[in-house]
């Protein structure tokens, strides 16, 4: 498959999706994200994919919703549209995607990062909700997904203010798993992302699907969610082979069945 704004690339059981529109550090327009949900559709029906990583350019994650291409719109063709709820494919997919960020990851560029399952981010890079600039909030989940990774004092400073937030002061605040050097970004990403498709990926799948259960539900229904999952992987053959290799002394060889 041929994309004109994203470039694919797979790495054994890793898929590697790179935002490209230079011109426009990454601004997410239809077509854009257009592709991206192809591409994720088509890796997650892969079975030879385990884990999905997502990263932009040096200088870009993606600087948001493209404003060129949105400026003109209505209140009646935006809210008849709703073209932003065709961003949602990143948070639907049930395989683990990693999102690895360098430069801006700003308005629905952090957003698509957020939806990610979890944030590797290069030292240079800068987060931010700026839409307040714009006249506007933000769409594709900022205030949702910021809230609930950052707490509400600082989403609140960074969507009212609109001001960037450093790589660093992300990883306090919970919005980043980790912070390597810019150099190391996509490898980081990649080794990370092999790690994870080396798992079984049935459990995998569920070990997402629990972790992301404890943001729409209570402790007690989560734990028996949860309970459940985990009884039910015992009839996969991965949890056998799990189990045999810990007791043989060896490294389990998944077949993610
Ligand atoms: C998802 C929803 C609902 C909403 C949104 O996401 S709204 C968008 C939120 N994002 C922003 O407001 C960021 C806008 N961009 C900037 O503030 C700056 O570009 C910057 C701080 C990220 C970088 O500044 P810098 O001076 O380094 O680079 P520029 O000359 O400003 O940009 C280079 C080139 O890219 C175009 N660009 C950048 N961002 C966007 C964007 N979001 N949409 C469309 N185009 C964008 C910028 O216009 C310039 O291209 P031209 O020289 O051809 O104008």
């Amino acid at each position: 498959m041929s994309y004109e704004t994203i470039e694919t690339e797979t790495h054994g059981r890793v898929a590697l999706i790179r935002l490209n529109r230079p011109q426009a550090l990454n601004a997410l327009n239809a077509k854009l994200i257009s592709e991206l949900d192809c591409a994720l559709a088509g890796f997650e029906a892969d079975e030879g994919i385990g884990c999905v990583v997502i990263t932009g350019s040096e200088k870009a994650f993606a600087a948001g919703a493209d404003i060129k291409e949105m400026a003109g719109k209505t209140f009646a063709e935006a809210f008849l549209s709703d073209f932003i709820g065709r961003w949602d494919t990143v948070a639907r997919a049930r395989k683990p995607i990693i999102a690895a960020v360098a430069g801006f990851a700003l308005g629905g560029g952090c957003e698509v990062a957020m939806m990610c399952d979890f944030i590797i981010a290069a030292d240079t890079a800068q987060f931010g909700q700026p839409e307040i600039k714009l006249g506007v909030i933000p769409g594709a989940g900022g205030t949702q997904r910021l809230t609930r990774a950052i707490g509400k004092a600082k989403a609140m400073d960074l969507v009212l203010t609109g001001r960037m937030m450093g790589a660093e002061e992300a990883e306090r605040s919970g919005l980043v798993a980790r912070v390597v050097p810019a150099a190391d970004l996509v490898a980081e990403a990649l080794k990370a992302g092999a790690a994870i498709a080396a798992m079984s990926l049935p459990a995998a799948l569920m070990a997402k699907d629990a972790v992301n259960a404890a943001f729409e539900t209570t402790l007690t229904e989560g734990v028996r969610y949860e309970r459940r999952l985990f009884y039910s992987l015992f009839a996969t053959e991965d949890q056998k082979e799990g189990m045999a290799a810990f007791a043989e002394k060896r490294k389990a060889a998944f077949r993610h069945r």
